[in-house]
C-alpha cells in the first residue's frame, strides 16, 4: 500500500492550494478527486458565470449605445456567448491541469474517494492508500429543495444551465442569493423574461440593507420580477411549460415557465465519504472544524465548501494556505475571517467586507458611517455609471468595521479598504495616500476624506488655526 505524508481528497480550489503548497515543502503527496482537477470554481461556478455575467454586460451596453452618440444593431447570441465561456474555462485550465501537479512530484488519483478508516482511503472502492495527515476538500453542489413534483418536472441548477444551448423563453429562479441573481441578470439580459422567488423578507439576506435597493433597482429595470417572503410549494411539467404553485401571505400563484433554476443554496458532499469509517463528525453533513481547520480526528482537517463557513474560491484557497502550515509544518495556526471580502457580481456589483451597518450597530459600539454616492465621484460622472454608493463603518477612532459599496467595478476599487483593515490602519490613512486622479478608487479616498472634514469642523483646534492663519497674512 502507497504512503504518503498528507492525502488531499477533492482537487478545487482548496484542495489543489494544499496538494501544491504541501508538494512544494517536501512532503509526499496524494491528490485524488472524482472529476477533473479544478473543482466547481472553474467549471461550473466562478469562471463560467463571471464569463456570461461579461457577455451580458456588453450587450447591455450595447443597447444603450445611444448616449455615447453611437447607433448599434444586431441581435443577442446566446451561443456565442457560451463559446466564449467555454474558451474562458480551457485558458484557466490549463493552471489546474493533472500534469502541473504531477510535475510537482504530486500522485494524482482520479477517483470516488471514501474513508477505509482513519488513515486509509479507498478509491472508487479498489485502490486503498495510506496517509499520517488528510486534507478533506470536497466542497459542495446544489441544494435541491423539497418542492412537490421537482424531480419529475425536471430544472436546472448552475451546472445544467451553463450547459444550455440557447437561452429559455422564461424562467423562473428559485433563491435570491448570489447564483440566483448573477443568472437572473444575464438570462434577462440576452432576453429571458425572468422571475426571482425569494422565500426570506428581501434578496441578498446577507448584504447591506442600504446597498440592496441599488441591486434590485437595476435587475427590475433589466426586467427581472421578483417575488419574496414566496416560497415553491409544487412544479408541474404541462403541454405549455413547467407550471409552479408558489405560496405568498398564504395565499397561491400559479405560474408558467419554460425553465426552472434552483438556486437556493448548497449542500456538502460528504455523503460518499463515509465520513463514519474514521469517525469524524459533521453537521448536517458540512465537517465540523476547530480554528485550526482540524475535524474532531486531530490528522484530518477540512477545507473549503465542505466546513460550511463561507463558500468562496478565495477563502478556499486561504484555507489550503493555512492547512499547509497546520498540517505539514505542524504549527497552530487559527483561521481568521474578520478581513475576508466577497463580491456579488451583477451590474451593478455589491462589494462586503466585515460588519454591516445593522451588525455595527447591534453590537452596541459607537459607530460612524461615511457615504459616498457614486454621483459625487467624478470617474463614475464621466462614465456615465453613477449608480451607487461606497460606505464606510468605522469605531469612534476611525478603526475599520466594516466596508460595503455598490457599483460598477466595486470588487475591484474596494479592495484597498481590505488591505487597510487588515493591517490596522484607520480610515484616515487611505485619505492621506495620493489616488490618481480621476479613478474609480478615488470615491474610497473621497470617503475617508469626510473623517478628516468631520474632524477638522468638530474640532476647536481648526478655530485656533483659522486665528492663526489670519494673523499669519
Ligand atoms: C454558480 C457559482 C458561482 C460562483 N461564483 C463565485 C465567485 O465569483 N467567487 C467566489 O469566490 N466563489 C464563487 N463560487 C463559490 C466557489 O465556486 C466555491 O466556494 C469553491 O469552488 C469551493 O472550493 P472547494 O475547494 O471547497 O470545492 P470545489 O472547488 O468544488 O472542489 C471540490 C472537488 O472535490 C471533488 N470531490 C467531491 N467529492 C469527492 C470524492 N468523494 N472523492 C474525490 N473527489 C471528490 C469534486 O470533483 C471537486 O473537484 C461560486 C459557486 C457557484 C456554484
Ligand atoms: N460572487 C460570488 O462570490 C458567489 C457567486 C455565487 C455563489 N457564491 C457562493 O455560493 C453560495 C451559494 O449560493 P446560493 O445563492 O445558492 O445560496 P445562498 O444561501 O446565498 O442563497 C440562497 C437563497 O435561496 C433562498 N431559498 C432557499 N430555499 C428556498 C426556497 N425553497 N424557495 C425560495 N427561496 C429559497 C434563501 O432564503 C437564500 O436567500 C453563496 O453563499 C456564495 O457564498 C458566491
Amino acid at each position: 500500500m502507497k504512503q504518503y505524508d498528507l492525502i488531499v481528497i477533492g482537487g478545487g480550489a482548496g484542495g489543489l492550494t494544499a496538494a501544491a503548497g504541501g508538494a512544494n515543502f517536501g512532503a509526499k503527496v496524494a491528490l485524488i478527486d472524482k472529476g477533473s482537477l479544478g473543482g466547481d470554481c472553474l467549471w461550473t461556478g466562478c469562471v463560467p458565470t463571471k464569463s456570461l455575467i461579461q457577455s451580458a454586460k456588453i450587450l447591455h451596453t450595447a443597447k444603450k449605445a445611444n448616449i455615447f452618440d453611437l447607433e448599434v444593431h444586431g441581435y443577442p447570441n446566446f451561443k456565442v456567448a457560451k463559446e466564449r465561456l467555454n474558451q474562458s474555462i480551457a485558458t484557466i485550465q490549463k493552471h489546474d491541469d493533472d500534469q502541473r501537479f504531477i510535475d510537482m512530484g504530486i500522485d494524482v488519483y482520479h477517483g470516488g474517494a471514501s474513508f477505509k478508516n482513519a488513515n486509509e482511503i479507498r478509491i472508487d472502492g479498489q485502490t486503498t492508500i495510506r496517509g499520517k495527515r488528510i486534507v478533506i476538500a470536497t466542497g459542495s453542489r446544489p441544494m435541491i429543495p423539497p418542492i412537490e413534483g421537482i424531480k419529475e418536472t425536471g430544472f436546472l441548477t448552475n451546472e445544467t444551465a451553463l450547459q444550455l444551448e440557447k437561452q429559455p423563453k422564461s424562467l423562473i429562479v428559485v433563491g435570491g442569493g448570489p447564483i440566483g441573481l448573477e443568472f437572473a441578470q444575464s438570462f434577462s439580459r440576452f432576453g429571458t423574461k425572468v422571475t426571482v422567488v425569494e422565500m426570506g423578507t428581501s434578496i441578498l439576506g446577507k448584504e447591506d440593507s442600504e446597498l440592496v435597493p441599488y441591486v434590485i433597482g437595476s435587475l427590475k429595470k433589466d426586467g427581472v420580477e421578483f417575488i419574496t417572503g414566496a416560497k415553491v410549494l409544487k412544479a408541474e411539467n404541462m403541454d405549455s411549460g413547467k407550471q409552479v404553485i408558489i405560496e405568498q401571505n398564504n395565499q397561491q400563484k400559479t405560474l408558467l415557465f419554460e425553465e426552472i433554476l434552483l438556486a437556493s443554496g448548497r449542500v456538502p458532499n460528504t455523503d460518499k465519504l463515509e465520513l463514519e469509517n474514521a469517525g469524524i463528525r459533521s453537521n448536517r453533513g458540512f465537517i465540523t472544524v476547530n480554528q485550526k481547520l482540524q475535524t474532531n480526528v486531530p490528522h484530518i482537517y477540512a477545507i473549503g465548501d465542505v466546513n460550511g463557513y463561507y463558500p468562496f474560491t478565495h477563502k478556499a484557497g486561504y484555507e489550503g494556505k493555512l492547512v499547509v502550515s497546520n498540517a505539514v509544518f505542524g504549527l497552530k495556526r487559527n483561521a481568521n475571517y474578520s478581513n475576508l471580502p466577497w463580491v456579488t457580481y451583477t451590474d451593478p456589483e455589491l462589494f462586503h467586507l466585515g460588519l454591516t451597518e445593522e451588525e455595527a450597530t447591534n453590537k452596541g459600539k459607537e459607530i460612524k458611517v461615511y457615504k459616498t454616492p457614486l454621483d459625487d465621484v467624478d470617474r463614475f460622472v464621466s462614465d456615465h455609471e453613477t449608480n451607487g454608493l461606497i460606505k464606510i463603518i468605522t469605531d469612534k477612532k476611525g478603526m475599520i468595521l466594516g466596508a460595503h459599496a455598490v457599483g460598477p467595478g466595486a470588487g475591484d476599487f474596494m479592495q484597498e479598504v481590505v488591505f487597510a483593515k487588515q493591517y490596522g490602519h484607520k480610515i484616515g490613512s487611505i485619505s492621506n495616500v495620493i489616488h490618481a486622479y480621476p479613478t474609480h478608487v478615488g470615491g474610497v479616498q473621497r470617503t475617508a476624506d469626510l473623517y478628516w472634514r468631520e474632524k477638522l469642523v468638530s474640532s476647536s483646534i481648526t478655530n485656533i488655526l483659522k486665528k492663526y492663519v489670519k494673523w499669519f497674512r
